[in-house]
């Protein structure tokens, strides 16, 4: 319960105006009986989290009287029970319900005679107490399961209400634990941190400390230890940490919640137990989530059992491969280089193989190449029509929606995401979720430096030993979002054949655009790097002078007639004087200003929509064919008093595909008039503006810079200090920690296989880790005390942005599940 004054009503629901289906958040409407609040008239609406509510039911509701600002007063319950009918009319008539089918009143009355008042929760404790009443065993069991469910889910709401959960989160709770729920709570409400997304470690020990769960309890530590594990890989894309990070970081997070310190050594102590169930890993001085570790040696092995399997088989008969070629090359109008010959040919001949490239190199005009002589050897037609019953054999995926589409226009054949090709709906919150298994001859995929380490371990899981297998990308961009960085691993490891192309096409006498990719690319600033050129130029200005810029940089464009589809502002963080948020709605007043009075807009607590506006989907969506990073434009507003749904609806246009969204979903989107440079990774521009400053120095490495000038199509304006531009060209970007080189190494050239337990040497490296020296104390009056990697922000950005939209929208509770989301993130 809050600390908020707590004022009931009790009352019969007499309608049910809202219910979520995948939260428990209602609005009722509510006919008063008694209540202690001032309030006039004889009903009211009622709000919050409630399992099954019935019209016409009695209930009491908790909570306190608040002002919607759209729908004005209201009371906002945080808790509530169900007043059983303890009349014996208003008991018979409950029981010979509808819900009690086959119950009609002469069973009840009999059963309310014979029990009397309490008979309900009788029957529940005790359902044997029906058999004297005569009432068949049919009968009877529809009277114990109606009432064990109703009462059963009731209790964990409630329960789960005074916890403080949300509807969300009690919904995603209860859907998960059922009919356990209240118990895990009670026994480790640290399980939560690891099975529901978006319970963090301090919303787990507010409710441990409340249940009574001691300061130095094993599950409190080895909760605080997970959760640091997860934390410091995804915030940093490693795939393992070291034992004293992770030490300090579960210590400052113990103290962080309860302020009493804990003895470094009783926590080491746990890393140790954790090892010893399994629960993580460890490998020489490398502590690993468990589900990475067996990630990066599942890679291994699934790429071993497809080079071997396919060994013996035989490669397309690459006898007349000159011949074959020419053919295609006519046909194509092109004439392949020695590189690019030869990367055709290794496609053909090996089972997978790995083709990088910068822009421009001809990396799509390989695999025109490749997908026309595959089909040309094996007699293959590339009319999908031709394939009604069968599937396509050749399979084209790519890790972005947007990307998908790219391939599918530059090959003119279907092309995936690689979540849709494998049936994954990108909500899963087990990396481990089975996959379909792949049919065909050839797989592409596209991008591949977007993948991480839980999606290709899916991926080559699901790949058929008689496939072959051509992986493709930019080895020199930015690394996935995701743990791991697959690819430069992959290549790294030169276990599998490889070729990278170098020379570049795609150029002619007007363009310096790609130059200059490449000239970053060796860690040089060119001479002309802050000269303009016809296709690019530099504007010098401090960081507060950038939104000034941008904004007399966008005006003109948009006076050159170009759309806003055309230019896009790319940045590397989101805070900040020349950040992502404060440049969004800045350009969204040159873009899309309000036109009069009439125009239509709604307000979120981030600012405004309007139709027009350029919007940006966060997240993976499969169902509605929409994913994370795809950017469209708002075709339609509906207010809640006209939607279906009784609640302000966006309606948003994506390439060929338009999907709704109601307030609750907007946590999804944000405005993309300026967005960061990961999520631009896959989509190309005619204009990009990129503002560079030495506040965002964190960010300035060479493979974000040159991400974000391989975005630009025709023109590059660089705005921002000079030394912003040249920290990044020389700023080498860090390799991340990852195994999965050692792992190929190990699995194709020593034939080892992953070992099931893997403590070897924790004990001495945990134990080493307990320097008391090095562990930071928080003083009593320094609760902020903490080590640098967990204040650290991410170098990914996007996450904050989707948490902090949550968090605006309802979707989560500030205090909860911040995953990546430091205490500095919303300063
Ligand atoms: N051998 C070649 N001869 C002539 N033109 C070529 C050759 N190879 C590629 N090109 C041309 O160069 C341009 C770029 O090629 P392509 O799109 O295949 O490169 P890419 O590596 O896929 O680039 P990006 O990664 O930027 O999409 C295209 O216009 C293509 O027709």
């Amino acid at each position: 319960m809050n600390n908020e004054e707590q004022h009931f009503i009790t009352g019969q629901v007499e309608r049910i105006f809202f219910q979520n289906d995948t939260t428990l958040y209602k609005v009722l409407l509510v006919k008063i009986d008694k209540t202690d609040i001032k309030w006039n008239e004889d009903e009211i609406t009622v709000t919050g989290s409630f399992g099954t509510i019935k019209e016409e039911g009695s209930y009491t509701f908790f909570g306190d009287i608040k002002t919607h600002p759209k729908y004005g007063p209201q009371f906002q319950a945080t808790n509530y029970q169900s007043d059983q009918p303890t009349t014996k009319s208003g008991l018979v008539a409950y029981l010979s319900g509808e819900q009690f089918t086959g119950i009609g009143k002469m069973t009840a009355e009999k059963i309310v005679t014979a029990l009397g008042g309490d008979a309900i929760d009788k029957i529940i404790a005790d359902p044997s107490v029906l058999v004297p009443l005569g009432i068949n065993a049919k009968k009877r069991k529809t009277l114990v399961d109606v009432l064990t469910e109703n009462n059963g889910m009731e209790q964990i709401i409630i329960g789960l209400n005074d916890y403080g959960f949300g509807s969300t989160l009690a919904y995603a709770i209860y859907q998960h634990y059922q009919e356990d729920t209240l118990r895990v709570l009670r026994e480790n409400p640290y399980q939560l941190i690891l099975d529901i997304d978006g319970v963090g470690f301090k919303r787990a020990d507010q409710i441990a400390e409340k249940i009574g769960i001691a300061d130095d309890a094993d599950i409190r530590l080895r909760g605080a230890l997970l959760e640091e594990l997860n934390q410091l890989t995804q915030q940093e894309g490693d795939t393992y940490t070291a034992a004293e990070p992770l030490l300090n970081g579960a210590l400052n997070l113990l103290q962080q919640t309860r302020r009493t310190p804990v003895a470094p050594q009783k926590v080491a102590d746990q890393i140790l137990a954790l090892a010893h169930d399994g629960k993580i890993m460890s490998e020489d001085d490398r502590i690993y989530p468990r589900s990475l570790f067996n990630a990066e040696w599942q890679i291994a092995q699934e790429l071993y059992r497809i080079e071997k399997e396919y060994a013996d088989k035989q490669a397309a008969s690459l006898k007349h491969f000159e011949t074959e070629l020419k053919h295609v090359e006519k046909r194509l109008k092109i004439t392949y280089d020695d590189s690019q010959k030869q990367a055709i040919k290794a496609a053909l001949q090996h089972h997978v193989f790995l083709l990088t490239g910068g822009p421009g190199t001809g990396k799509t005009t390989v695999i025109n190449g490749l997908v026309a002589l595959f089909a040309q050897l094996h007699h293959l037609s590339l009319d999908i029509n031709e394939y009604k019953e069968e599937t396509f054999p050749i399979l084209l995926a790519a890790p972005t929606g947007r990307a998908a589409k790219r391939m599918t226009e530059t090959t003119g054949l279907p092309a995936s995401t690689i979540h849709r090709l494998l049936g994954l709906t990108g909500r899963e919150n087990d990396p481990d979720t089975p996959t379909k298994e792949l049919e065909g001859g050839l797989l592409i995929i596209d991008e591949m430096s977007m993948v991480d380490t839980y999606l290709f371990r899916s991926l080559v899981r699901a790949i058929p030993s008689d496939m072959q297998v051509v992986l493709v990308g930019d080895k020199d961009q930015l690394p996935s979002v995701g743990p791991g960085q697959v690819f430069s691993d992959l290549l790294a490891a030169q276990i599998l054949p490889e070729i990278e192309l170098n020379q570049i096409y795609r150029q002619n006498d007007d363009s310096s655009i790609i130059e200059l990719a490449h000239d970053i690319n060796t860690g040089q600033v060119p001479a002309n790097f802050f000269t303009n050129q016809s296709d690019r130029s530099f504007i010098a200005c401090n960081a507060y002078q950038v939104p000034d810029v941008i904004d007399q940089v966008v005006t003109h464009a948009k006076q050159k007639g170009f759309e806003t589809s055309d230019i896009q502002v790319l940045a590397p963080m989101y805070r900040g004087a020349a950040g992502i948020d404060r440049l969004n709605p800045m350009i969204q007043e040159i873009m899309n200003p309000r036109k009069n009075e009439r125009t239509k807009e709604v307000k979120t607590q981030n600012g405004v929509y309007r139709i027009g506006d350029k919007v940006l989907h966060l997240v993976n969506s499969p169902d509605v064919n929409v994913f994370n990073g795809e950017i469209g434009q708002i075709v339609g507003i509906t207010e809640a008093k006209k939607s279906k749904h009784k609640s302000d609806e966006l309606t948003i246009a994506f390439e060929g595909n338009e999907v709704t969204y109601k307030r609750s979903d907007w946590y999804k989107i944000t405005l993309a008039y300026c967005t960061s440079i990961h999520k631009a990774q896959g989509s190309e521009f005619q204009m990009v503006i990129l503002p560079l400053v030495h506040q965002e120095h964190r960010m300035l490495k060479r493979n974000l810079l040159y991400t974000a000038v391989t975005r630009a199509k025709q023109f590059l304006i660089l705005i921002g200090e000079r030394e912003a531009f040249e920290t990044a060209v020389k700023e080498q970007s860090a390799n991340r920690k990852t195994t999965l080189k050692e792992r190929l190494k190990q699995v194709f050239e020593q034939s080892q296989t992953m070992p099931h337990q893997a403590a070897r040497q924790l004990r001495s490296t945990a134990e080493a880790a307990v320097a008391p020296s090095e562990i930071p104390v928080a003083s009593d009056d320094d609760t902020t005390a903490t080590t640098a990697t967990t204040l650290e922000l991410h170098e990914d950005e996007d996450d904050y942005r989707l948490t902090v939209a949550k968090v605006a929208s309802g979707e989560i509770d500030p205090m909860i599940g911040m995953g990546t989301v430091t205490p500095r993130s919303f300063m």
